[in-house]
């Protein structure tokens, strides 16, 4: 898995702000708005405990921090435990937590004490990036472009198909883009015979992956992938409106999934 950098999380609070005016340029709705929406569901100041852990690469220096200004951000009452790994969940839950927050180098969790909901950061990053792009008021069809089909890429692909919508599907791995194609009835995309499109939804650890052939003007290209799916200089060219936020749109999708 790609793991995040501190570089990746600074200057969080600006990322998520900047991102909220593009949701909210996008869908009408900020964040909150859509996640509350969505799931049904809105937060009452639950207190949210957050763990680091030790685990596999060891702790990334601002994760835990950014997790607790992402929290506050979006109404929740947290605290970073002063310890670690399980000495820290004990902490947690000895200080109040109804929710825990905690991640290793392969799962990122949230777990509702209260009423046993769990959460796992992939499906709920993939669904919500695509739920938003699903939103797009401007959006000139039902066709969507969906480039990385794998952890975060193919629940949201997934889930844009139960909406309705065409999806067009990418992916390196052609036995993967095989298989999604055969378990979601979704099109193959051929980059030999490019269209353009209004909607696209990226989940790559690669740059660059969206190509200029099927870019259209005002275009949504919602992406959790990391690092950027498309140039500064194509998204100025086209007027792309750019949903990209290294954490907290993520962390939003899981919290309110568990409410
Ligand atoms: N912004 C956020 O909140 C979050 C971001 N992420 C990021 O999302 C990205 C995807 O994560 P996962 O789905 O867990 O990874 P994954 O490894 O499960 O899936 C990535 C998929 O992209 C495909 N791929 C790689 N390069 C490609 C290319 N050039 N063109 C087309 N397909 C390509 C791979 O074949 C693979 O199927 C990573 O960068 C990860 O860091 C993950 C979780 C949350
Ligand atoms: N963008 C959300 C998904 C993050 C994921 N790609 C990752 O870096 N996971 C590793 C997190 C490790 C955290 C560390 N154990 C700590 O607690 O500081």
């Amino acid at each position: 898995m790609a793991l995040l950098t501190p570089e990746d999380l600074e200057n969080i609070n600006r990322q998520l702000h900047e991102a909220d005016s593009t949701v909210r340029r996008v869908t009408g709705l900020d964040i909150k708005g859509v996640c509350k929406d969505f799931y049904g569901t809105t937060p009452c100041c639950e207190k949210v405990g957050i763990v680091p852990v030790t685990s596999g690469n060891g702790i990334i220096g601002n994760f835990s921090e950014s997790l607790r200004a992402i929290t506050e951000y979006f109404g929740f009452d947290s605290f970073v435990t002063t310890m670690p790994d399980v000495s820290g969940y004990y902490e947690a839950v000895r200080n109040g937590a109804q929710i825990i927050l905690m991640a290793d180098d392969n799962t990122f969790l949230a777990h509702n004490l209260k009423n046993g909901k769990i959460a796992n950061n992939q499906p709920c990053t993939g669904i919500i990036y695509a739920e938003i792009a699903s939103r797009y008021m401007k959006a000139d069809s039902k066709d969507v472009l969906a480039v990385g089909l794998g952890k975060v890429g193919f629940p949201g692909a997934a889930h844009l198909v139960n909406k309705g919508f065409r999806v067009y599907g990418y992916d390196a791995d052609k036995a993967l883009l095989e298989k999604t194609v055969s378990d979601l009835g979704i099109t193959p995309f051929e980059p030999e015979n490019p269209r353009r499109f209004s909607i696209i939804f990226e989940a790559t650890p690669c740059a660059d992956t969206v190509p200029e052939s099927v870019i259209s003007d005002n275009c949504v290209i919602s992406t959790p992938g990391i690092p950027c799916a498309i140039s500064r200089e194509l998204q100025e060219k086209y007027g792309v409106e750019l949903i990209m936020e290294p954490l907290g749109i993520g962390t939003a999708s899981m919290l309110y999934s568990i409410l």
